[in-house]
């Protein structure tokens, strides 16, 4: 049995793959903090909607959604009744996996993952760590609960923060550069629907090419930037604005941020 506690976006989204991958909804249960919450996923799912303590108590694996300010209550509400042999994976951004073991019972197992999105049409990015009660097989258990909704890698803990910057936010600045190109549509002329099925398009054929064709993204940038041309033109300017500096100092502020985040 696998519990989800706190489902919210991303518990619900991890509900929804795991049962978009051929898990029945009688071997899922889940929790949240508003009845009518709970009435939807109920509706939806045909999951089982529990206390988080009832989770705690039945659960064989306790996936841990809530929102890292939340982490502790949770931890704390639950720890009485977490017995040992349980596997914890928590799911919060910059909530380590001593935060976690510190609040449970000695000994239990915690795996902290680092997802985003995108679990919701199959294509996650999720790393995952040990913490140090986690073994090959707590590893194993989590590959097998992600992996149906898109990549899983191992990654030292330390390095946590920096994929929370990289994968679990990444989704949002491509949406971001996806407002700000068809803006820049709007600008030109462009009818906004039109704008928009430009770049979304152009966003897939990009993405599938870089995941399919092995060739690095320079080579693949160059490709499109003829001599003297249009894309060297709008590249020029990306760099007199120091985009490429904006994109890392963005990147470490919100790594910066997920290591405040276990502290409140
Ligand atoms: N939204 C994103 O793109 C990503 C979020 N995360 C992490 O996932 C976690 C959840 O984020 P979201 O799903 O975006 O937040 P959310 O706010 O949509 O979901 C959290 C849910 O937990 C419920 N909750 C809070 N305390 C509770 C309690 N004591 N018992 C039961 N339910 C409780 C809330 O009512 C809410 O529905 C966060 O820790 C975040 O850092 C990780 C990767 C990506
Ligand atoms: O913005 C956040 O804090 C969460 C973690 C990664 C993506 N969203």
């Amino acid at each position: 049995m696998i519990a989800i506690l706190g489902a919210g976006k991303m518990g619900e989204a991890l509900l929804s793959g795991v049962l978009r991958a051929g898990r029945r909804p009688a071997e899922l249960m889940a929790t949240v903090r508003r009845e009518e919450r709970g009435a939807l996923l109920r509706e939806r799912y045909g999951v089982e909607i529990v206390t988080n303590v009832e989770a705690a108590r039945t659960a064989s694996t306790l996936v841990l959604a809530v929102k890292p300010q939340d982490m502790g209550t949770l931890l704390d509400e639950i720890a009485p009744h977490v017995p040992s042999g349980r596997l914890v994976i928590s799911m919060a951004a910059g909530i380590t996996t001593g935060f976690v073991e510190e609040r449970l019972p000695a000994g239990v197992p915690v795996v902290r993952v680092m997802s985003n999105t995108p679990v919701l049409v199959d294509q996650a990015m999720s790393v995952i760590s040990p913490g140090s009660h986690a073994g090959e097989e707590h590893l194993k258990l989590a590959e097998e609960l992600l992996s149906p909704v898109g990549k899983v890698l191992r990654i030292p803990e330390s390095l946590q923060d920096a994929a929370t910057a990289l994968s679990g936010s990444g989704p949002a600045y491509f949406y971001y550069l996806v407002e700000a190109m068809v803006d820049a549509g709007i600008l030109l002329g462009m009818p906004r629907a039109a704008a928009l099925e430009m770049v979304i398009q152009s966003a897939v054929g990009a993405a599938v090419m870089l995941r399919d064709s092995g060739e690095h993204p320079v080579l693949l940038r160059e490709a499109v930037t003829s001599p003297g041309g249009t894309t060297i033109a709008a590249i020029r300017e990306l760099e007199k604005h120091g985009v490429r500096a904006a994109v890392l100092e963005a990147i470490e502020a919100a790594r910066d941020r997920g290591r405040e985040l276990a502290g409140g």
